[in-house]
C-alpha cells in the first residue's frame, strides 16, 4: 500500500531534486500535484523549478561534502538526480548506507554522469549497437584514434558535457585541434578526457521514452511511449514530434536497446530489480538498423514534446513511477516542441509577442523563468498539436519564432 503524508508535517512524503532547470521544474510541479512536500536545488538562486518548490536550496552538486550535509540535514524520501554533474559517488554511498534512495538508481546516476561508463555498459557489457568510438586524455592520442580506425568524419564530445557543450564534427584533419581546444573548454566539470565516435550518417533519430513502474502485481514493469523524432543543431535540440514513424522491424530494435538498458540500469545493490522511473534511451536509425547513443535515467529535454502529445506526460509519468503508482504512456494527440533561445546576453529579460505566438492554432508556451540568459541558453518551448505531425512541427516553429527575448 502506498501512503502519502501531508506536506510541511513530520509525515510528509518528501523528494529533493538534484537540479533544478526547466526539466525538474516540471517534475516539481507533477509531485506537488501528489502532495509531495518539494526540495528544489540548483547551482545557482532563482533556478526554474526552486520557483515553485516547497523549498529551494543553493550548492554545488558536485562537492560531495556539500551534497551529503544537505541530504542529511533535509533527509528526503527520495532523490532524483536532474543534471549529470552531481557527486554520484557519494550518492551511492548514502544509498548503501541506507540514508536516501535514488532515482532510479544511484549506480544509474554514476554511469550516466560520464559518458565513458553509460557507453562501455552498453557497447562492452551489454554487446548493444553503437557508433565505433575511444577514449582520449591528449590531442595526440585524439590524432591516433582517428588515424587507427575511427577515420573522418567524426564527432568529438568532453567525457563530462550535456546538451552539446563542448560537441563538434571533425571533417578532416584541418579540423582536430579545434575540436580538441573545444571539448577542453567546453565540459561541465573540468576534465581532459573526451570520447571520439565514428560518425553515424542516419536516416533519423529518436528518443524512446521508457517507463519503469510497478504493475497491478506489485513487480516492475517496462512500458514504451511512442518514439520521439528530433533534430539537433550543435548537439543541441531544437525541434522535437511524437510520434515518429518507424519501420516495425527499426521499432522492435530499438525496444530492445531501450529494455536491455534501462533493466540494467534499474539494478538495485543486490542486483534485483529495484529502480523505478522515466528513461530517455537516445537512438540512430538507418533503415531497419538501430544503435544506441545514450541514455538519461530521468526525462529527456526532447520529451517535453509530451506535455502536449500524452495524458500523462514525461515528468508526469517519472513522479508516479518514483512514487510506485500506475502509469499510462498513451498519446493523446500528435504533437511537436520547439526551443525558444535567449538570443540575448542578460539577466531579467522580458520576452515580446508571446500573444501572437499563441495565435497560431493549436498551440501553448512554456517560458522558464531562468533568470540570466545566453545567446543561446534554452529559456522556453514552444508545443503544437495537430493530427497532421507536420503541421504540428510548422505551428511549433512559427509560435516558437514569434516570441521575441530582449534586454529589459
Ligand atoms: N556518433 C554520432 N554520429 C552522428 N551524430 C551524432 C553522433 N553523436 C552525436 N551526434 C549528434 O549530436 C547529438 C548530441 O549528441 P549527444 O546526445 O551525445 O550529446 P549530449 O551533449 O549528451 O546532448 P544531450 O544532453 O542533449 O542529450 C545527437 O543527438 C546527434 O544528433
Ligand atoms: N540535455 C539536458 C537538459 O536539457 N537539461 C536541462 O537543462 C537544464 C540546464 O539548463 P542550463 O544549462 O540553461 O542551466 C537542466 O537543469 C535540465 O533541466
Ligand atoms: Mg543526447
Amino acid at each position: 500500500m502506498t501512503t502519502f503524508g501531508t506536506p510541511n508535517t513530520p509525515q510528509a512524503t518528501k523528494v529533493m531534486l538534484l537540479g533544478s532547470g526547466e526539466l525538474g521544474k516540471e517534475v516539481l510541479i507533477a509531485l506537488q500535484r501528489l502532495g509531495v512536500e518539494t526540495i528544489a536545488v540548483d547551482r545557482y538562486e532563482n533556478a526554474p523549478g526552486q520557483q515553485v518548490a516547497h523549498h529551494a536550496r543553493t550548492i554545488t552538486m558536485s562537492d560531495p561534502a556539500q551534497l551529503k550535509a544537505l541530504i542529511e540535514k533535509e533527509k528526503p524520501d527520495w532523490v532524483v538526480p536532474e543534471i549529470e554533474a552531481i557527486a554520484t559517488p557519494m550518492l551511492q554511498e548514502l544509498e548503501a548506507a541506507g540514508v536516501v534512495k535514488v532515482v532510479p538508481t544511484a549506480r544509474a546516476a554514476r554511469l550516466t554522469m560520464d559518458r565513458e561508463g553509460i557507453r562501455r555498459l552498453a557497447a562492452e557489457t551489454l554487446g548493444l549497437a553503437t557508433s565505433p568510438y575511444k577514449f582520449c586524455d591528449s590531442l595526440a592520442e585524439l590524432q591516433a584514434a582517428i588515424d587507427a580506425g575511427i577515420g573522418y568524419p567524426c564527432i568529438v564530445k568532453p567525457v563530462m558535457s550535456s546538451s552539446g557543450k563542448g560537441q563538434s564534427k571533425i571533417d578532416g584533419p584541418a579540423d582536430v585541434q579545434k575540436a580538441w581546444d573545444y571539448a577542453m573548454a567546453g565540459g561541465r566539470v573540468s576534465h581532459g578526457r573526451i570520447i571520439v565516435e565514428g560518425f553515424i550518417d542516419f536516416d533519423y533519430e529518436i528518443t524512446l521514452l521508457t517507463v519503469r513502474a510497478r504493475g497491478a502485481d506489485g513487480s516492475i514493469q517496462t512500458q514504451f511511449c511512442d518514439p520521439v523524432g528530433h533534430v539537433q543543431v550543435s548537439g543541441d535540440y531544437v525541434e522535437s514530434w511524437q510520434p515518429h514513424p518507424m519501420h516495425p522491424k527499426a521499432l522492435e530494435r530499438a525496444q530492445h536497446i531501450a529494455k536491455t538498458v534501462t533493466d540494467n540500469l534499474g539494478q538495485g545493490l543486490d542486483g534485483k530489480p529495484a529502480g523505478m522511473g522515466l528513461f530517455g534511451v537516445e537512438l540512430f536509425v538507418k533503415g531497419e538498423d538501430v544503435w544506441f547513443s545514450e541514455v538519461s535515467p530521468r526525462p529527456h529535454d526532447t520529451g517535453m514534446v509530451t506535455m502536449i502529445t500524452q495524458w500523462q506526460n514525461e515528468f508526469e509519468l517519472h513522479a508516479r513511477a518514483i512514487l510506485g503508482l500506475p502509469v499510462n504512456t498513451a498519446l493523446k494527440s500528435p504533437g511537436a516542441s520547439a526551443v525558444i533561445y535567449g538570443g540575448v546576453e542578460a539577466h531579467g529579460i522580458v520576452f515580446d509577442g508571446v500573444a501572437d505566438a499563441l495565435q497560431v492554432p493549436n498551440t501553448d508556451i512554456r517560458l522558464f523563468g531562468k533568470p540570466e540568459s545566453f545567446t543561446k541558453r534554452r529559456m522556453g518551448v514552444a508545443l503544437a498539436f495537430d493530427a497532421d505531425v507536420e503541421v504540428a512541427r510548422t505551428n511549433a516553429k512559427l509560435a516558437a519564432s514569434r516570441v521575441k527575448p530582449r534586454k529589459a
